[in-house]
């Protein structure tokens, strides 16, 4: 069995803002394995704060030798990037010897296509409701604007004014990414309780879970859980009755059949899920394209993040066109290895 890696680096061609910073740069690995004469390729993108460093990605990376065992010991389990790589890439190359869309190995009823959000960073008011109108314009009916860079009462304003730009049946999401406490999350969900919004994503810290249940239990607005999901179990978050929804990053969860798990544990509970991005290269959004695909539920997922990035690894066989994604339908991920690995 052989193991190849290739590091990458990617510009983004325009920062996306949030509450906890700008993310400007993707630096990762992209990873091929070969499986008796077939290849999968998968990708770690570390992002710091969601998972290991490029670092600690790298050297876990470099000790694998056997990548099915590499997954059975648990020795990638701290170091989610490259589990991800790896487990994607066994994930592809299975995938292609069986002649499948990745998908449709993952389960046999999946999506062919899926509405996805646009994601919209921290601007002003102004800026904002011009992002979420050209959103609009080009199709999406779902978009997610980060908040919690401003006070809470800014935040709410910038929501109406985009309510109010793109009428009731666009469905509205905020993502805070864990910058306020309880005080100001009540405040922002007063605001915003008559706008209609479809979910609140992570108001407090990730390890605030009973928070997040007082939050649910004293407003209507919807609650989603991402950075919790990185920091404490995906179990636990569901028992303690912290969220409506998992946002689940299959980079910062370990790789698809991390993900599946989760969502397997999810549908028990009656608690929906959206599959997104670490803004990852190709092979990484293929990969969270076709496990959100092989998914039930009809819910916008958080992969069109393609258009945040200055170049790419190859050209995106899964283009954003009309607010939705098509499931590329050639073997595995979608896409020639060849085209990434040479
Ligand atoms: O969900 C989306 O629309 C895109 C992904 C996204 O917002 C994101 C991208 C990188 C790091 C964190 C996040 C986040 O959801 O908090
Ligand atoms: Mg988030």
């Amino acid at each position: 069995m052989d193991v190849r890696i290739r590091p990458f680096a990617v510009e983004l061609r325009h920062p996306l803002a949030t509450a906890t910073g700008d993310i400007e740069r993707r630096e990762g690995f992209l990873v091929a394995v070969d499986i008796a004469g077939t290849t999968g390729i998968g990708e770690a993108t570390p992002l710091p704060g969601w998972t290991e460093s490029r670092a600690e990605c790298r050297d876990a990376l470099d000790a694998v030798s056997d990548p099915a065992l590499a997954l059975e010991s648990g020795d990638l389990d701290d170091t989610p990037a490259a589990r991800h790589a790896v487990s994607l890439a066994l994930a592809d190359a299975r995938a292609r010897a069986a002649d499948r869309p990745l998908a449709a190995t993952l389960d046999t009823s999946s999506h062919t296509s899926l509405p996805v959000n646009a994601t919209v960073g921290d601007a002003g008011a102004d800026e904002t409701v011009e992002a979420a109108k050209t959103a609009v314009s080009e199709g999406y009916e779902c978009i997610k604007l980060k908040v919690g860079a401003r006070n809470p009462a800014a935040d709410a304003a910038r929501i109406r004014a985009v309510r109010d730009a793109v009428g009731p049946d666009v469905s509205i999401r905020a993502d805070a990414n864990a910058s306020w406490d309880r005080w100001t999350a009540d405040r922002f969900l007063d605001a915003v309780a008559d706008i209609g919004l479809e979910y609140l994503e992570q108001p407090l810290a990730a390890e605030e879970l009973d928070g997040h249940a007082v939050l649910r239990r004293l407003h209507d607005t919807p609650i989603a859980l991402d950075e919790s999901l990185a920091a404490v179990s995906p179990a636990r978050a569901i028992a303690s009755n912290a969220a409506d929804v998992l946002v689940c990053k299959p980079m910062a969860l370990g790789g698809p059949d991390r993900v599946r798990d989760v969502a397997t544990r999810a549908r028990d509970a009656a608690v929906g899920v959206v599959v997104t991005t670490t803004i990852d290269a190709v092979v990484g959004r293929l990969g969270a394209l076709h496990v959100a695909a092989s998914l039930p539920g009809d819910r916008a997922h958080g992969l069109a993040t393609a258009s945040f990035l200055d170049g790419d690894l190859a050209a995106d066989p899964a283009p954003v066109r009309d607010g939705t994604m098509r499931v590329p339908e050639a073997p595995g991920l979608g896409i020639d290895v060849a085209d990434c690995f040479d």
